[in-house]
C-alpha cells in the first residue's frame, strides 16, 4: 500500500514499538511500513497478541513510537506535544468495541463531551448534537441513558460522539466484535455512508476478514507485530499470498465442503488432492476446468463453490478434488492462467 504522501492520510515509517518486561523488553510492533490513503476504508486484521491496538494507539498519540515515526494528514504525532497532540486528536476520533459511554449522561450529554472539552460554545454544541443526532439516526433516543440503548445504538451514540470535533481521521477498534450479525451489517453500513458522504478516512482494526469484506477498500495483515500482506482488499482476497491471510480467508469465503467431504480431510496423499481455487470475476473457472480436461487429461470433481462480491466486484471460490497425484500439474496449470490454489487436504 504505498502511494504518494499527499494522497495519504495516515503513514507509518519504519514504526516500532517495545514495552518495558521484567528483565528486558517486549515488541510489540516491529518495521512496520503502511500507507493509508485519504479516503479508504483501511482494515487491519491480525490474531490476538499481533499489535493491533498499539498500531491503531500510535494513530492518536496514546502510544509513542519507539522507532519510526507516524503521520497523520502531515503532522508527527510522536513528536506532538500539548496544543498540536490535542489539535491531532481532534482531528481523530475513536470508536470501541465497548462503546465507553459514560452511563450517566444522556445519549446527547455523551455526544456533547469532546466539544465541552474543545471549549466550544454552548449554543454551537446544541446546534452541532443535534446534527449529529441526525447523521447517525438516533433522533428519538437523544434523551435515553445508554443503559436505556441496545449495542447497535450505543455504538451509533460513540459514532456520533467521535464525529463531533469534524475529525479527518476515525479509528475504530473492535467496533462490530460485541454486536450480533445483523446489528454488525447496520454499523457498518453506516460507518461505509459517513466514509462517502463525509470523506473520511477510516481505519479499523478487526479479528474477522468478514469485515474487511464487507467494508474495507485497503487492508492489512498483522502477524507477531509485523505486517505481512497489504494492499487492496479484493488483491488479497482474491490472490493471498501469506500462509496467514489464507488461514484468516478459509474461514470466510461462501464456499464450504460438503460434511461428507471435510469429515474425512486428512493430511497425506493417496485417493484425491481437494483444492480450493480462488479466480476475480464470476466466471473464471468454467474453461479453466474444460482446459484441465482436454489438455491435461484431469478431471476435476466441483465439490463446492460460491460467488461474492467486495464492493462491487465479484470474486469466486471453486472446491474442486483431483487425482492427488496429478494435484501438483492442475495447480501449476490453473496457477500460470492466474489463479490462486490452496490444498485443502487429501481424501481417500
Ligand atoms: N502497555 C503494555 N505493556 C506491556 N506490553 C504490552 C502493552 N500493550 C501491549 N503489550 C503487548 O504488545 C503485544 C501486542 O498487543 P496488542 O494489544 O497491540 O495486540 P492486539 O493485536 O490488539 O491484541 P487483541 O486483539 O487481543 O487486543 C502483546 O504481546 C501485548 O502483551
Amino acid at each position: 500500500m504505498t502511494g504518494r504522501a499527499e494522497d495519504a492520510a495516515i503513514i507509518f515509517e519504519g514504526l516500532g514499538k517495545s514495552f518495558p518486561k521484567a528483565g528486558g523488553r517486549v515488541m510489540a510492533l516491529e518495521g512496520i511500513d503502511l500507507t493509508v490513503p485519504a479516503g479508504s476504508i483501511t482494515g487491519i486484521i491480525g490474531r490476538s497478541g499481533a499489535g493491533k491496538s498499539t498500531l491503531l494507539r500510535m494513530v492518536n498519540g496514546l502510544e509513542r513510537p519507539t522507532e519510526g515515526r507516524v503521520t497523520v494528514t502531515g503532522q508527527d504525532v510522536g513528536q506532538a506535544r500539548g496544543p498540536a497532540l490535542r489539535a491531532i486528536r481532534r482531528n481523530v476520533g475513536m470508536i470501541f468495541q465497548h462503546f465507553n459511554l459514560l452511563s450517566s449522561r444522556t445519549v446527547r450529554g455523551n455526544i456533547a463531551l469532546p466539544l465541552q472539552i474543545a471549549g466550544t460554545p454552548g449554543g454551537r454544541i446544541r446546534a452541532r448534537v443535534d446534527q449529529l443526532i441526525d447523521q447517525v439516526g438516533l433522533g428519538p433516543l437523544a434523551d435515553r441513558y445508554p443503559a436505556e440503548l441496545s449495542g447497535g445504538q450505543k455504538q451509533r451514540v460513540g459514532i456520533a460522539r467521535a464525529l463531533a470535533t469534524g475529525p479527518q481521521v476515525l479509528l475504530s477498534d473492535e467496533a462490530t466484535s460485541a454486536l450480533d450479525p445483523e446489528t454488525t451489517q447496520t454499523v457498518l453500513e453506516l460507518l461505509g455512508r459517513i466514509n462517502r458522504d463525509l470523506g473520511l478516512t477510516i481505519l479499523l482494526i478487526t479479528h474477522e476478514m468478514a469485515v474487511l469484506r464487507d467494508i474495507a477498500t485497503h487492508m492489512a495483515v498483522i502477524e507477531a507485530g509485523r505486517i505481512v500482506e497489504a494492499g487492496p482488499t479484493y488483491d488479497i482476497f482474491t490472490k493471498p499470498v501469506h500462509p496467514t491471510t489464507r488461514s484468516f480467508l478459509s474461514g470466510v469465503t461462501g464456499a464450504t465442503l460438503p460434511a461428507f467431504v471435510a469429515g474425512r480431510l486428512q493430511d497425506g496423499p493417496p485417493g484425491d488432492q481437494v483444492i480450493r481455487v480462488t479466480f476475480a470475476g464470476a466466471h473464471a473457472t468454467d474453461p479453466m476446468l474444460a482446459r484441465l480436461a482436454t489438455e491435461l487429461g484431469i478431471s476435476a470433481n466441483i465439490l463446492g463453490g460460491a460467488i461474492e462480491e467486495i464492493g462491487p466486484r465479484p470474486f469466486g471460490n471453486l472446491l474442486i478434488s483431483v487425482p492427488a497425484d496429478q494435484g501438483d500439474r492442475a495447480r501449476a496449470f490453473l496457477d500460470t492462467y492466474g489463479l490462486t490454489t490452496e490444498v485443502l487436504g487429501h481424501v481417500r
